[in-house]
């Protein structure tokens, strides 16, 4: 097992992995830096979730490893990584799932409330959070009463509040509509620049690879390039082809 390189904060090679036996990645290598905003694209079943949940420590690779500022990822025992995911990483889900009872302020300072912050405390973080993504006049209102793009604008700031290393957003817009796709996708990743979150984003959005670093493009389960934000291709995996995400 050889340490990845230090200025990645993730570093995966030669990830394999199937669901019941049908193979969703073959051989993905992937890394990000400190800060960047990687996309990574590509045709629906290709393997993009599934890369996701084996970076982010939910699934451990059946082959491969998985590496998080120089730590072993892939090697850790369930508890361990369930305590990295939950103080590290930070996932947004194509589904806000909010919980009803609350309201949106209470939603989005679960993960301050859990971690023992005070609820004073808690309460101005998360209103400040609400504010940077436009929602902070629905704080008080429950999950129902709530636009869907407001109810994944609350569901990022509940992803954002702890300040995470990484963002894992697994198809943050796909249950939006167009007007609202690009706002929420705006907001979100100028957050997680402003803050220097590293996010790693799965998506068919044509708009998310513009606003990226890089796009990685995941093809049956291969990395087949990826792209730089200036354009330029980088050649990698089984074939180096131009494709659109
Ligand atoms: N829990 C599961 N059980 C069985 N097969 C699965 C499971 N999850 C994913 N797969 C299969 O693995 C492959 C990769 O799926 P994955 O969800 O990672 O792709 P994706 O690119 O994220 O797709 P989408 O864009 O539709 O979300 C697909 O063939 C999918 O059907």
């Amino acid at each position: 097992m050889v340490a990845p390189p230090d200025n990645d904060v993730l570093w995966a090679r030669s990830l394999h992995h199937s669901h019941s036996g049908s193979p969703a990645l073959t051989g993905v290598s992937v890394e990000a830096r400190e800060g960047e905003i990687l996309a990574v694209g590509g045709p629906r079943g290709s393997g993009k979730t599934t890369l996701l949940r084996c970076l982010s420590g939910a699934v451990v690779p059946d082959e491969g490893e998985v590496w998080f500022n120089s730590g072993a990822v892939h090697t850790l025992g369930a508890a361990a990584r369930e305590r990295l995911r939950r103080d590290r990483f930070a996932w947004i889900d194509p589904e806000p799932a909010l919980v009803p009872e609350l309201s949106a302020w209470e939603n989005a300072a679960l993960p301050l409330l859990l971690r023992g912050v005070s609820h004073r405390s808690a309460k101005k973080t998360t209103l400040e959070w609400l504010e940077r993504l436009d929602v902070d006049t629905c704080a008080k209102k429950r999950p129902h009463a709530l636009l869907q793009a407001e109810r994944q604008r609350v569901a990022i700031a509940r992803a954002l509040i702890t300040e995470p290393a990484v963002l894992f957003a697994d198809e943050p817009t796909a249950t939006l509509h167009s007007a609202d796709r690009a706002q929420v996708l705006r907001t979100l990743l100028t957050a997680a620049r402003s803050h220097h979150i590293t996010t790693i984003i799965a998506t068919h959005d044509t708009d998310v690879a513009a606003l990226a670093d890089r796009t990685v493009v995941l093809i049956d389960g291969r990395r087949v390039n990826s792209r730089t934000e200036n354009g330029t291709s980088e050649p990698e995996g089984i074939a180096a082809c131009s494709l659109s995400v």
